[in-house]
């Protein structure tokens, strides 16, 4: 849409409709939520709008798919008849004036008057604003109250909460699906002095070394980006690569190294690094990551499980997985992997962690990690790789080496951070990914 055309709309409608779409998209469309913001198939009227607006339209999609089960629990109880089959734009302009009316900093009025206009504006759904202004408003009375008898995993679908009951128990299945409610804290590696930008950005210094603070804005504007000080990467997702402990010097292999967080850590620890994975896309955001941090390495774009490799001192290891520890950060995960994925995915992850002993030179280091919660990829895929590879040894984690936090270390040494970990009473202050990593040693 043109941008006069939306400028003469009613203030805040084009990011409703943007929203609207990209919600659609993934619901629908399945497909993920960045790839509607980013790279070639963004949606083609977000270039045109303001830091602050594409700031709205990520929170309108991310809070509806962060919440969406209750949401879709309210709307159960609110339309007697279903709803109409005939206009999905109806349900989408639900879910976002719900969304806004019990968990943003909306007016009710506002939110009420912006989905009516949606569906207005939809030649499908434009005979539904009355059904829209009726559920809207009793959500504004009722919404609140009635959500107080749903369960606490009433945003994960069933096939999830119930892996993450048999794994860690109902307890901790409530703590994690309860953590992911909330939007999460910008979590950033600094190259160096760690107090003195935690105090920049006001923000505090974790126990693992990350800063974390309260996202505002965007992070390009943050002080210290342009200049390359530091990068954006959650708390768990910075543990993997420090448990290689003491690079500087070393050949390391980063396997599945893009965007490259973790190569620019290696990176910075002196390590001489040789980052690879099979997307040059993916690699080409790395090689932009490392322009701005002046950092180096070599980039190899490879399918590992093919590439004819040398012999490294060390291998990190961060496999493609289910990614269901990132939930927080990418609602969007929860409806688009079915567990149908995971067979396909642990035969990969298996056969990656292959690769990677072979390229390991004798007494040598490898970390594997997974930003997931399920354990056929993590303590199983160990599991079954010391029983199969009798040249590897584990090499058990200290609480130390994690800022001391032996919350997220596992009886075998392995380390298990899960999203309710890392707890503030300040829920924009709480939490890490779900991540697995283990270290082994090559004998
Ligand atoms: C979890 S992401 C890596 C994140 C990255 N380590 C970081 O910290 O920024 C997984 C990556 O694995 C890559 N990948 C998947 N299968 C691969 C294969 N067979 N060979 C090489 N790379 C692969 C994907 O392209 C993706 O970039």
């Amino acid at each position: 849409m043109a941008r006069a055309q939306i400028q003469s709309e009613a203030p805040g409608l084009a990011a409703r409709r943007i929203a609207a779409d990209i919600v659609e998209g993934v619901l629908r469309g399945k497909r993920s939520l960045d790839d509607h913001f980013d790279g070639a198939q963004a949606h083609p009227a977000l270039a045109a709008m303001e830091d602050r607006d594409r700031a709205l339209v990520r929170m309108l999609a991310a809070t509806v798919l962060r919440r969406l089960g209750s949401l879709r629990y309210l709307l159960e109880r609110y339309l007697a008849q279903g709803l109409p089959k005939d206009a999905p734009r109806v349900e989408t302009a639900l879910l976002i004036g719900i969304a806004q009316i019990l968990w943003l900093d909306v007016p009710d009025h506002a939110a009420v008057d912006l989905s009516v206009r949606l569906v207005q504006a939809d030649r499908r759904a434009q005979r539904y604003p009355g059904l829209v202004n009726a559920v809207l408003r009793r959500a504004s009375r009722e919404g609140i109250a009635d959500l107080e008898a749903a369960p606490a995993t009433i945003d994960v679908p069933s096939w999830l909460s119930e892996r993450w009951r048999k794994a860690y128990g109902d307890d901790a299945t409530d703590a994690i699906a309860l953590a992911q409610r909330a939007p999460p804290p910008l979590d950033i590696t600094v190259k160096q002095n760690a107090d003195e930008w935690a105090a920049r950005l006001r923000g505090h210094v974790l126990p693992t070394g990350s800063v974390r603070v309260v996202a505002e804005g965007a992070v390009t504007r943050m002080p210290g980006f342009d200049e390359g000080a530091w990068w954006v990467q959650d708390a768990a997702a910075a543990l993997p690569a420090r448990l290689l402990g003491d690079v500087a010097g070393q050949n390391v292999a980063d396997l599945c190294a893009a965007p490259g967080g973790k190569s620019a850590q290696l990176a910075q620890a002196g390590a001489k690094v040789t980052a690879v994975d099979r997307s040059s896309p993916r690699l080409s955001r790395l090689k932009q990551n490392f322009t701005r941090l002046g950092l180096d390495c070599e980039i190899v774009v490879a399918d590992i499980t093919a590439w004819d490799a040398p012999q490294f001192d060390a291998v990190l290891l961060d496999a493609p997985c289910l990614a269901t520890g990132t939930i927080r950060r990418h609602p969007d995960v929860a409806w688009l992997k079915r567990d149908s994925d995971l067979e396909s995915l642990a035969g990969l992850q298996s056969r990656l962690l292959d690769a990677a002993v072979a390229m390991t030179k004798p007494g040598g280091r490898i970390v594997y990690s997974v930003c997931s919660l399920e354990p056929d990829e993590g303590e199983t895929q160990i599991a079954s790789l010391l029983a199969r590879n009798e040249t590897v040894e584990r090499d058990a984690i200290a609480a130390d080496e994690v800022g001391g936090l032996a919350e997220i270390i596992n009886a075998g040494g392995e380390l298990r951070s899960l999203p309710s970990h890392l707890a503030n009473p300040d829920p924009r202050l709480a939490g890490m990914d779900g991540f697995f990593a283990a270290r082994l040693r090559k004998r």
